[in-house]
């Protein structure tokens, strides 16, 4: 595993002097030279299609990059991921959401202890579960059936279930809708219950810790709202379930324990999806679909444990988004799905990738000497590029983008789909090739423009190009496409962290803002003063109380 500082890596330096010699190269050229440049930077795999021809990258950068991830043992560290090694160094633990998507029959060890057998009992207490309630035997107080599933849970226990919800629509089970509340924010949880029967609910509350104070704090007010609307405490086990890897909480808060699917310490927040914190997921659009799900992601994971790093889809993108991180210092890198369904992908793979690699020590808790995760930023496409594609156009910051399409669309209406693909076609091409002042000028001067009105304007007109991108496409957002397209993010992830030798499965930056919250809402509720903080925080909490006559 690596040991050296990755700036120290001979591979490195070869990289930094690739980068001064790409510095005069233009995309645009390099496609003008190549005619098979698109078959040549193509892979495929677990369904999905890669192009990312339109990278400032050679044969030779390829080469590099390559043997950079060589020189950090990353075929090692693959492996290390899918053996249940703790590769989660500062919580000593795996990070084995492969295993819950292993389909194969083999055993997966965590600690010298198959895992297997309680991940293949778990999924067939979902698949019960999942019958029970869409076959309507399980029904509410009242005995009618369920028409809404809520789910309160927030950050990997939220984003990741409502993504694939979401993504997988046409799949919906038609009498059940589903509803996710996440925020700390009485809006969010009140314009739910508004619109929901407490005869007719079913709650799932998804906490790994079941100590979030978000998620206890809104199953609270939901447990008021079901009390105070026809429920009663025996009949909170029909309307409440659980999933959470602290049982012994769940119960205290008053669930059921046969009401309590398991998560496990090897299991991540942002990588658990894959588990029963997907039962939303799994209501909405059946169990088989969701087995469906998880065999995409499964067809990603042997891809990643077995292709060559040339041909690994995962590496590939990785060690892109290492080369203009880290070579051409772009600080962010776009999520543009052009696909309505797929709208919340950007969120979920900022928490995926930002909570997983915004880290600025090493895993031996040396700092790092080179940037490490970027800002992940995006949304649907075409929307987008009415709004905020001009910066990736014309702006001075470098942000390299993923176009991400189905090949079919669900809702095959008028010309929209041709439409849209030629949208995301088009902006991905004029990212690359861009619009050189003289091409500017004369389309002006064809236009009708004068030659001083064309002087004038065509600078303002000329686009630099040179933009990278890469397009992921897929035949159909099928759960096997979905299943594959968030696996092959989270290899992508793994692979940056391992080389940049950060621990991409820990979390520790956001436990601050928790301790500090605790003693902020202290002071908001009660006329103390006995701890001061700075300034501008004693001045905000005053200015709060005075407006809520606490002083
Ligand atoms: O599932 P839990 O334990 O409620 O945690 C929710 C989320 O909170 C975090 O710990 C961050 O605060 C995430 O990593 C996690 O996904």
């Amino acid at each position: 595993m690596p040991t050296k500082p990755l700036i120290d890596q001979t591979e490195w330096q070869a990289l930094k002097d690739h980068r001064s010699a790409m510095d005069s190269v233009h995309m645009r050229d390099l496609f003008d030279q190549d005619p098979d440049r698109f078959q040549r930077y193509f892979v495929e795999a677990a369904g999905l299609s890669l192009d990312y021809s339109k990278n400032r990258i050679t044969q030779e950068t390829l080469g590099h990059l390559m043997a950079l991830a060589r020189a950090r043992h990353l075929p090692e560290q693959i492996e290390a991921l899918f053996k249940g090694e703790h590769v989660n160094n500062t919580e000593d633990r795996p990070a084995l959401h492969t295993a819950l998507r292993n389909l194969g029959d083999g055993p997966v060890e965590v600690d010298g202890t198959d895992i297997m057998p309680e991940v293949r009992q778990t999924l067939k207490r979902m698949e019960e579960f999942v019958w029970r309630v869409r076959s309507t035997q399980w029904r509410g107080f009242s005995n009618k059936p369920f028409t809404d599933v809520v789910s309160i849970g927030i950050g990997g226990s939220f984003l990741g279930p409502k993504l694939v919800s979401a993504a997988l629509k046409p799949y919906w089970h038609g009498q059940l809708n589903c509803h996710y509340v996440a925020n700390i924010d009485g809006s969010h949880i009140t314009e739910v219950l508004r619109h929901i029967n407490p005869e007719t609910t079913l709650f799932l509350i998804q906490s790994k810790s079941f100590r979030t104070q978000e998620t206890l704090e809104n199953t609270r007010i939901a447990r008021e709202w079901f009390l105070h609307n026809g429920g009663s405490e025996d009949r909170i086990a029909k309307h409440f379930v659980a999933v959470t890897a602290n049982e012994a909480e769940a119960i205290d808060f008053g669930i059921t324990r046969d009401n309590i699917f398991p998560m496990w310490d090897w299991v991540g927040g942002r990588y658990s999806l894959w588990s029963a914190i997907g039962l939303p997921t799994a209501l909405t659009i059946g169990m088989e679909n969701f087995r469906g799900l998880l065999a995409g992601a499964h067809a990603m994971d042997r891809h990643f444990r077995e292709a060559p790093l040339e041909e690994n889809m995962p590496v590939i993108m990785a060690l892109l988004g290492i080369w203009y991180g880290n070579f051409w210092d772009a600080d962010a890198h776009a999520v543009l799905p052009y696909d309505h369904y797929l709208r919340g992908l950007p969120a979920h793979l900022m928490q995926l990738d930002m909570e997983s690699n915004g880290k600025c020590v090493r895993r031996g808790g040396e700092p790092v000497h080179w940037e490490t995760g970027p800002i992940i930023w995006g949304g649907a496409g075409a929307n987008g590029q009415h709004a905020y594609h001009q910066l990736l156009h014309q702006g001075t910051r470098l942000s390299p983008a993923d176009f991400i399409m189905p090949l079919h669309t669900h809702n095959p209406v008028g010309q929209h789909h041709a439409i849209l693909f030629a949208n995301c076609l088009s902006q991905a091409q004029a990212l690359m090739r861009g619009k050189t002042r003289d091409e500017a000028h004369q389309e002006l001067l064809d236009k009708g423009h004068s030659e001083d009105e064309a002087t004038r304007l065509a600078p303002h007109k000329a686009i630099p190009g040179n933009k990278p991108s890469n397009t992921l496409l897929f035949d159909r957002a099928t759960p096997h496409t979905i299943g594959a397209l968030i696996a092959l993010y989270e290899h992508k992830t793994f692979t940056q962290g391992a080389i940049w030798d950060v621990d991409s499965f820990d979390q520790w930056g956001v436990e601050l803002g928790k301790q500090l919250g605790q003693t902020i809402l202290g002071r908001l509720n009660a006329d103390t003063d006995d701890i001061t903080t700075d300034s501008s925080t004693d001045g905000l909490i005053k200015l709060f109380r005075k407006t809520h006559d606490v002083d």
